[in-house]
């Protein structure tokens, strides 16, 4: 080996996957948390664990799984992804005094209550969809050590839409490699993740770390920002996929001072409809389509982040 100067820039480490349902029984009508968790720890103490091979610092990533289930059946927020987050990731710095930060990212899969002769059913569920919510948190230890610091970004993933019409794209770019006609009236389907970035208080002492994130109205923020996307997907007259994004996302800022930015990223599923002239001269373009062939790939992909304030001028 060349004897060329390399250092350890980065490292993180821990459980990813960890899979746990928690069954909430507090009344006969149960609610249920399928989660998917995953846990990395960091600090300049786990260097030598990769320079040196010393495991003196190094809490072994399978009594990180253990701890999800211990808290898990002792918390009191696994409903609030956030908050759950929060409590595992400041478990860490707590227990180990040479933990810097955690890293706890929960993605929470759905499980919607069964309706059984038209009525909600106390303990049965059904997957309805592959539509995930999710949160990343990042929290580390202050000056003093006794602070915390905390970032939090949650989000959708994964919701599939469709609408049959109330979607056009016109006026665009026409030049020699042009072959997409007009469109006074198309498929808009599109599979939604967004994003959400909060803008959290400041965390005064580790004892603080719950009573203050509880400020935030973490569960409230999903489903408005779910009801926003859904509404407005809906709703809008789309002009394009990204004039209706950026209706989206700035609802969701607007809405909530806890929200500093909102981003979406959203794929165009492009359904064509289907040239049937070659039969009997067949009508079924323009306004006389209803005949749709799905295209998997390619897609579109329309991506953009909506921030709370004024654009500095070198973005206008
Ligand atoms: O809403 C759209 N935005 C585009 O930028 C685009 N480009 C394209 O081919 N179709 C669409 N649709």
């Amino acid at each position: 080996m060349a004897n060329v100067n390399v250092y350890l820039d980065k490292q993180e480490y821990g459980k990813d996957r960890v899979r746990l349902l928690k069954v909430h029984k507090d009344t006969k009508v149960h609610r249920v948390d399928d989660l998917t968790i995953r846990v990395l720890l960091s600090g300049p103490s786990f260097t030598t664990s990769y320079t040196e091979a010393s495991n003196k610092a190094v809490v072994a990533t399978d009594s990180m799984k253990n701890t999800c289930y211990i808290l898990a059946k002792y918390s009191k927020v696994v409903d609030t992804l956030e908050l759950f987050a929060a409590e595992l990731g400041n478990h860490f710095l707590n227990t180990y005094a040479w933990v810097e930060g955690a890293h706890v990212s929960i993605i929470r899969h759905r499980w919607a209550r069964m309706i059984i002769d038209g009525k909600p059913h106390n303990h049965s569920f059904w997957r309805d969809g592959e539509e995930t919510r999710q949160t990343d948190l990042f929290i580390k230890r202050g000056q003093n050590g006794t602070r915390r610091s905390v970032e939090i970004k949650s989000a959708i993933a994964g919701l599939l839409v469709l609408k049959s019409t109330g979607s056009a794209f016109e006026n665009f770019v026409r030049d020699e490699y042009t072959t997409l006609p007009e469109a006074k009236d198309r498929i808009f389907s599109t599979c939604v993740d967004s994003q959400w970035e909060f803008n959290i208080p400041a965390i005064t002492s580790t004892e603080q770390v719950l009573p203050t994130l509880s400020q935030v109205p973490f569960n409230e923020i999903y489903d408005s920002v779910r009801e926003v996307t859904c509404k407005t997907f809906a709703e809008d007259e789309s002009a394009s996929v990204q004039a209706t994004l950026y209706k989206m996302a700035a609802q969701s800022v607007q809405n909530w001072k806890w929200l500093n930015r909102v981003s979406y990223a959203l794929p165009n599923r492009h359904f064509f409809p289907v040239d049937l002239s070659y039969f009997r001269g067949t009508k079924n373009l323009n306004e006389h389509a209803d005949v749709y062939q799905p295209v998997a790939d390619p897609s579109g992909l329309i991506t953009a982040t909506v921030a709370r304030g004024v654009a500095p001028a070198s973005r206008l």
